[in-house]
């Protein structure tokens, strides 16, 4: 069989990208899982690998979250947040992304006894290393989990204070059917005092509602998805007018039922009312691929143009935290390369 590549295809996997929405803990691989459940001496409810891909069949965000906490439960030493982190690193690389910057759940491993430093130490290394050995820089977004309280949150923040300068930012994730951000106001104002920028996740499965108090209640940098701001026009202008980043994540989009099908999905949209969109894999072992699957996927699904991937990928470095001038870099990279592919 003869498989033919789309000319764009080639454009997607040759551009430099950032990637600003990824749960390191979201990109252990099943075989990972095993190594490290064998390491540690933890006992999994599957057989093997193919009984854990098999399982990975969501219909919620919440069902997708009972697994990728329960799988997490592996994940003890700092070597093994290294490896977790090394390995996303070497596929970013793959993918030619030159910035990520990642996510953490330090609430996660502290519950199971998990020292606070160990996580942090471990995925720390890594990426110093990714910037030395791949030349991939980064950013790191400590999350708090919003199924658990504010005191839970105000007790991982203390717990981090010795760390602060390799935390880059805060983050909200996990459960977001009855956990606004409204919860976290106290919270993320002290984060903001201490320095910390903030995003947050709203609009997933959440309501509009979401978005615009994490705008205005934790003066959140990006939205984390996003997705359902098209319910509400007045809060799409707003997005527009401010340039307001959404990390979207199409496959875990669909993966969670938040979208039927990716051809329904509203990417094409959000760029054309003018959002700072961009593409992002989330949690890419769970959800069937990384940045440049997601990428190829949406090309496929929607159809995209040429200007509609490129816009894409500039929205990438435009969000990111990079200084302006290491952005102005990567987006003069970008042009470069598409106009050597042109000729
Ligand atoms: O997509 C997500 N949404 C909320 N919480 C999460 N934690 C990991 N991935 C996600
Ligand atoms: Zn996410």
């Amino acid at each position: 069989m003869i498989v033919t590549q789309h000319p764009l295809d080639l454009l997607i996997t040759r551009l430099p990208k950032a990637e600003l929405h990824l749960h390191i803990e979201g990109s252990l691989e099943p075989e990972m899982m095993f190594d490290l459940a064998k390491r540690n001496g933890v006992a999994l409810p599957y057989a093997d690998v193919d009984a854990v891909r098999a399982a990975y069949q969501f219909d919620s965000l919440q069902s997708f979250l009972d697994l990728y906490y329960a799988g997490a439960s592996v994940l003890i030493t700092e070597q093994d947040f290294y490896d977790l982190t090394w390995a996303y690193l070497l596929r970013a690389k793959a993918d030619n992304i030159v910035h990520t910057e990642i996510f953490y759940d330090p609430q996660t491993h502290t519950a199971r006894g998990i020292e606070f430093a160990v996580p942090l130490a471990g995925i720390h290394r890594a990426l110093a290393d990714g910037h030395q050995q791949l030349g991939i820089s980064s950013k790191l977004i400590m999350c708090f989990l919003r199924h658990l309280s504010e005191v839970d949150g105000f007790a991982t923040l203390e717990q981090a204070m010795p760390y602060l300068a390799q935390i880059d930012g805060v983050g909200l994730d996990s459960s977001e059917f009855g956990h606004p951000p409204s919860k976290f106001e106290r919270l993320f104002a002290r984060c903001a005092e201490l320095g910390l920028l903030a995003v947050a996740h709203a609009g997933e499965e959440g309501p509009a509602s979401y978005i615009w108090e994490a705008l205005d209640l934790l003066k959140s940098k990006r939205i984390d998805h996003g997705v359902r701001c098209t319910e509400d026009a007045e809060l799409v202008k707003r997005l527009a007018a401010e340039r307001m980043p959404l990390t979207v994540c199409p496959l875990s989009n669909l993966k969670l039922c938040v979208v039927k099908d990716l051809a329904d999905h509203n990417l094409r949209e959000l760029l054309a009312a003018g959002l700072c969109a961009m593409v992002n894999s989330d949690d890419p072992a769970y959800f069937g691929g990384y940045l440049n699957t997601n990428l190829l996927a949406c090309r496929a699904a929607l159809d995209l143009t040429q200007a509609e991937i490129v816009q894409l990928i500039l929205n990438s470095f435009e969000a990111s935290w990079l200084s302006s001038a290491q952005k102005m870099y990567w987006q003069a990279e970008v042009g470069q390369i598409v106009s050597e592919l042109r000729s």
